[in-house]
């Protein structure tokens, strides 16, 4: 040991590292064999790591490139020891990798956990990683020495609030890689049985793609895992547990795969793919980097899982590619643009979607699972990739006006058009009972027409650049002419009509009310109109036909924190007593119209109330009624 390196330390861990392992050591989560699933996996990606590295730099693998994840039991200590060839960590990497908390994952967990019961509960469905030894072990030390260094460093900790980092002799250090040693606590004592850990390795990590090595106390040594690549077996020698557990490995989750996509694609371009459709959403699924996760192997050895290789509406797929005609040395700039990669993506993303197509026809429950949580990831394919449209509206469902609970795909909807009817229609907002609430159904619902309910936010964005679908263009309920005038209103409902005794203004009344509301309101409305969009509201606001969504300008609105409005136009229910009654006032004319001029802010206001926002002048509109409702007592 040279004179100059820095001497034992203690340190204190960061203050969510402490909590996380509190909750881990008082954790009443009974699967606690997770642990060597998560050390298993952390010891494969060191080993990949360097392989990967070495393809540039062979010298870092000059002791030997057989790599191999070693596992090795003490039953009287009792201890457990993992150690892989791999990587390995400096002085610096251990203080940052097992002292703080780098990974958003973990960090997405303790926010999800609080504190208590809950937490251990969700240990299992996170990979908290490194931490989880002290679910089993009252202390854990760990030697690693950097591959191509000629220093070791041994990190030890109790896990209770503090660490120790020293330099470490390089006698007991490995080779190359990092020896995790865990000092099992009794109650946990079994995690030192040659049986457990065959148990555990078999139903966890088989499928790692590094060789998996028990050292038994008479020296030999027997196989758990021979590291080779799962994806890379014929389909037919594969069973559900196995991809079950590989999902766990490569997708760091263990949900069940909703969708298991696993063929070799031959031809131009050869490669293997083993990718999985998560049957519930990953904690980054909205994160603004809309980052994949899919492992790039260029024959059997990782190169990365930051090559966009599917698009970003794929993001929630996990897995792996293996291609056979990319070079080994592959840099960042050769990822992208690159026409093998981009065959790849293509041929994959056809291969995605068709599965999600076979699995809406022969599993339609399981496929709404799939679009309940990824539905809003998928339609953001509608908006960007014009080319998947036809595909991505094949696979779209939707909540509607008329569905109840289910899931209605676009060709439900068109099948279920009213006589007459030429338009999809939709109704966006930010969720769906505001929606389902909303003035501008009314006349929808009155004559049975189904509605599509948007709540999501993507959806303002592909409605509007979608063309159609089936030759049926997409039309909003609060923008244009409602043009229901040639559908039929349903039995029921005219049957009410008839036994109404309200009247609704006439004509030549409702002309000189929308021409007398059109001067008192100025420049607020580009026009004021009659319309058979409502049935039971007596007003409410809607966008011309060619000028921007009310709905769409209101999200980007409150995104941008701009209150620009472009025009509006007040549409006027004729059979409202209300408005009935402001029409024959309107066509008396003289003080009788002056009424209709102090009403007009109270129906703007009223309209503007009625989409969910406030009267453009509150206080005018707050004493307007007040006066109102002061005749009422008089
Ligand atoms: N055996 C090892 N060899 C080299 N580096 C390691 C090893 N074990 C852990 N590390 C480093 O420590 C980091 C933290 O490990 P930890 O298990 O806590 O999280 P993770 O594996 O990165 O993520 P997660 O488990 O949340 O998916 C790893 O990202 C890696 O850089």
């Amino acid at each position: 040991m040279s004179e100059n390196k820095p001497a034992a330390e203690t340190r204190t861990f960061e203050a969510e590292v402490s909590r996380l392992l509190h909750m881990m050591v008082h954790s009443v989560y009974s699967n606690r064999d997770v642990f060597l699933r998560e050390l298993i996996s952390n010891a494969a990606d060191a080993c990949e790591k360097l392989r990967t590295l070495s393809l540039s730099d062979p010298k870092l693998i000059e002791g030997g490139d057989a790599f191999q994840i070693v596992i090795e039991a003490d039953k009287e200590a009792p201890s457990l020891v993992i150690a892989d060839n791999g990587i390995g960590m400096d002085r610096q990497e251990l203080i940052d990798n097992l002292g703080t908390i780098a990974q958003s994952g973990t960090r997405a967990f303790l926010e999800k956990a609080g504190d208590g019961a809950k937490g251990s509960a969700l240990i299992g469905q996170f990979g908290v990683g490194f931490y989880s030894a002290f679910m089993v072990a009252d202390k854990v030390s760990v030697v690693s020495r950097k591959a191509g260094s000629d220093e070791a460093w041994r990190w030890s900790s109790d896990g209770k609030g503090a660490y120790e980092i020293e330099p470490a002799d390089l006698a007991d250090a490995p080779a190359r890689g990092t020896r995790i040693v865990l000092h099992l606590n009794p109650d946990n004592a079994s995690y030192a049985e040659t049986d457990t850990i065959e148990r555990i390795v078999t139903a966890y990590s088989a499928h790692v793609p590094v060789p998996i090595v028990l050292k038994l106390a008479d020296g030999t040594e027997e196989s758990l895992a021979d590291g080779s690549a799962l994806w890379r077996k014929p389909k037919s020698a594969v069973t559900e547990e196995e991809y079950k557990e590989f999902y766990g490995h490569v997708g760091g989750r263990f949900d069940e795969p909703a969708v298991t996509i696993h063929y070799r694609a031959e031809g131009r371009t050869e490669y293997s793919v083993l990718l999985f459709v998560p049957s519930s959403r990953p904690f980054d699924l909205f994160e603004p980097e809309r980052q994949g996760r899919v492992k790039l192997y260029v024959r059997r050895v990782f190169i990365t899982d930051e090559a966009e290789i599917l698009p970003p509406w794929l993001r929630f797929v996990r897995g792996v590619i293996d291609s056979e005609d990319l070079p080994l040395n592959l840099s960042r700039e050769m990822l992208q643009k690159n026409p093998v990669i981009e065959a790849i993506g293509k041929g994959v993303t056809n291969r995605v979607l068709a599965d999600l197509d076979k699995l809406a026809t022969d599993d339609p429950e399981r496929f709404v699972k799939v679009w309940e949580a990824f539905g809003a990831v998928l339609k953001e394919g509608l908006y960007e990739a014009p080319d998947r449209r036809d595909a991505l509206f094949k696979l779209a469902r939707f909540k509607t006006t008329t569905g109840g609970d289910s899931w209605r795909s676009l060709a439900d909807i068109v099948a279920a058009f009213r006589p007459n009817q030429t338009a999809i229609y939709y109704a966006l907002g930010d969720d769906a009972a505001t929606i389902a609430a909303s003035p501008h159904l009314e006349g929808f619902a009155k004559r049975g027409v189904e509605v599509l309910i948007l709540a999501d936010a993507v959806d303002a964005f592909w409605v509007r650049t979608a063309l159609g679908f089936d030759g049926k263009p997409f039309q909003s309920v609060t923008q244009g002419a409602a043009t229901l005038d040639l559908i039929p209103v349903l039995e029921a409902e005219a049957a009410k009509d008839k036994t109404s005794d309200e009247k609704p203004a006439s004509e030549a009344a409702l002309a000189a009310l929308t021409l007398r509301l059109k001067q008192a309101l100025g420049d607020k409305v580009v026009e004021v109109r009659g319309s058979n969009r409502l049935a039971t509201s007596p007003a409410c606001l809607v966008s011309p036909e060619f000028g921007p969504d009310r709905q769409l300008e209101k999200i980007l609105a409150s995104r941008d924190g701009a209150g620009g409005r472009s025009a509006q136009i007040l549409e006027l229910n004729p059979s409202h007593p209300l408005v009935a009654g402001l029409a024959a006032q309107a066509a008396e004319g003289g003080a009788a119209a002056e009424r209709v001029d102090a009403a007009a802010p109270l129906l703007f206001g009223l309209a503007r109330i009625l989409d969910g926002e406030a009267p453009d002048e509150p206080a005018a509109f707050a004493k307007a009624l007040a006066g109102l409702m002061e005749k009422t007592v008089a």
